[in-house]
């Protein structure tokens, strides 16, 4: 296994370099099945988490500061601020949250299901309790061992489907192998599902005069931030890099339901440089790091960029920093506009989690 750094791919004349992924070895800890949410405003339970999650280590092709035959625009790129407008957004559902406690008594509640240990999850299942605890949204929190059963989570999910204090229900992906994500996503009341990811609002998410009940976060996240910065989407060529249940294949629906035209490249695609540089807007969800080059970029285009993809870097002070997929320096001086990482997508996904959460209480108890 290689272990090199990898550089930026404007200073870069590596061919390799090394590229961090989450451990997915055994975990080191075991924890026993807690029922956590009936226990919340009691317990002050805290996990102790090491800053440094466990790294393996793979080899990557780099960027090169080879921009030849780009066109530069380097001075007019608009860097799309995910954080700021995640903000607002937040700040939107606490207006709203506030609003509902005071109206009918009732504040919207998510349940976060987090199986196993590992440390990128469990770093995001606390950001979103964060996020839920500052928006005034409460937040129930199971967390199972790696070795639970099917039917323990499937249990859970039952009993949050019942409970009329949670509003919307998250199980954490990646679960662990042995599971079957289809049941357990499938188990999940479409009504409570924040994520969007049940196929009944996956696929009404494809089909013309149907609307799911939920849009999947990370998508939502992405056209949010066109409409926000008044890209348009209506007759625009858009090519989503990815293809996941997840983010890729939803996020391409929703463009084609904004009216663009849409292409989606994945790892069997043929000269995706090509295909990608016909788009004026790119919505990359892919997790490879500087994948996508300047010189697969149309001059003018608009950049999403929802990789996020640990690399080691001995500068910063945790070992590792976040990149994208995108090759952020050489599409700088292509792109009109793009999202940086971290501080694009990333924290949209919250917001629409959040956002999401809202709708569901809203609905549940026919308000505003
Ligand atoms: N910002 C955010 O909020 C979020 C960020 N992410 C990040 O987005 C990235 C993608 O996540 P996710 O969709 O879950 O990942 P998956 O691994 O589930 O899917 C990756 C997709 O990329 C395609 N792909 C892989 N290699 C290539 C290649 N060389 N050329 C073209 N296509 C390729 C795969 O194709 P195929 O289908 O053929 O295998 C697949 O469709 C990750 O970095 C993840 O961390 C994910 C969720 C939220
Ligand atoms: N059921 C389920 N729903 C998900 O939505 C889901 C999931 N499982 N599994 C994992 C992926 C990944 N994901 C992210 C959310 C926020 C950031 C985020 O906030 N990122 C910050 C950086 C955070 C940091 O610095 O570590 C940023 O980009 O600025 C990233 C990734 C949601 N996912």
């Amino acid at each position: 296994m290689a272990s090199m750094m990898l550089s930026d791919c404007a200073s870069s004349t590596a061919t390799t370099a090394a590229r961090i992924l989450p451990f997915t070895g055994r975990p080191r800890t075991q924890l026993g099945l807690i029922k956590f949410h009936k226990f919340l405003d009691r317990v002050n339970f805290r996990l102790s988490i090491p800053k440094l999650p466990n790294f393996t280590v793979q080899s990557i092709q780099a960027c090169t500061a080879d921009t030849t035959g780009i066109t530069s625009n380097e001075t007019s790129v608009k860097v799309i601020d995910g954080k700021a407008v995640a903000k607002k957004i937040r700040e939107e559902i606490t207006a709203e949250v506030s609003q509902m406690r005071d109206a009918i008594g009732v504040v919207p509640g998510l349940a976060v299901i987090l199986v196993g240990d590992r440390k990128d999850s469990a770093t995001y299942v606390r950001n979103k309790k964060k996020a839920c605890e500052d928006v005034g949204i409460a937040s129930y929190e199971v967390r199972l061992p790696e070795e639970s059963t099917e039917q323990e989570v499937l249990k859970f999910i039952s009993d949050f489907n019942d409970d009329p204090l949670v509003h919307g229900i998250l199980v954490q992906l990646p679960l662990p192998s042995h599971m079957n994500e289809q049941n357990i996503l499938n188990a999940v009341s479409i009504e409570k599902d924040v994520d969007g990811f049940h196929p009944l609002n996956i696929g009404r998410l494809a089909m013309r005069g149907r609307d799911p009940m939920f849009v999947p976060c990370t998508p939502k996240g992405c056209i949010e931030l066109l409409h926000r910065y008044g890209i348009g989407i209506k007759g625009k060529r858009a090519v989503v890099i990815g293809r996941s249940n997840i983010v890729g294949m939803p996020a391409a629906l929703l463009l084609q339901r904004e009216d663009a035209t849409v292409s989606i490249v994945h790892s069997r695609t043929i000269n995706p440089e090509e295909i990608t540089r016909q788009a004026d807007i790119i919505i990359s969800a892919v997790g490879q790091p500087n994948m996508v080059r300047g010189s697969w970029i149309k001059p003018g285009a608009v950049i999403i960029d929802v990789g996020i993809n640990p690399v080691e870097d001995a500068t910063s002070p945790r070992g590792y920093r976040l990149v994208g997929d995108v090759c952020y320096e050489e599409a700088c001086k292509v792109a009109s506009a793009i999202t940086p990482v971290p501080g694009g997508v990333g924290p949209m996904t919250i917001a629409m989690l959040l956002s999401n959460t809202l709708t569901s209480a809203k609905r549940a108890h026919n308000f505003g």
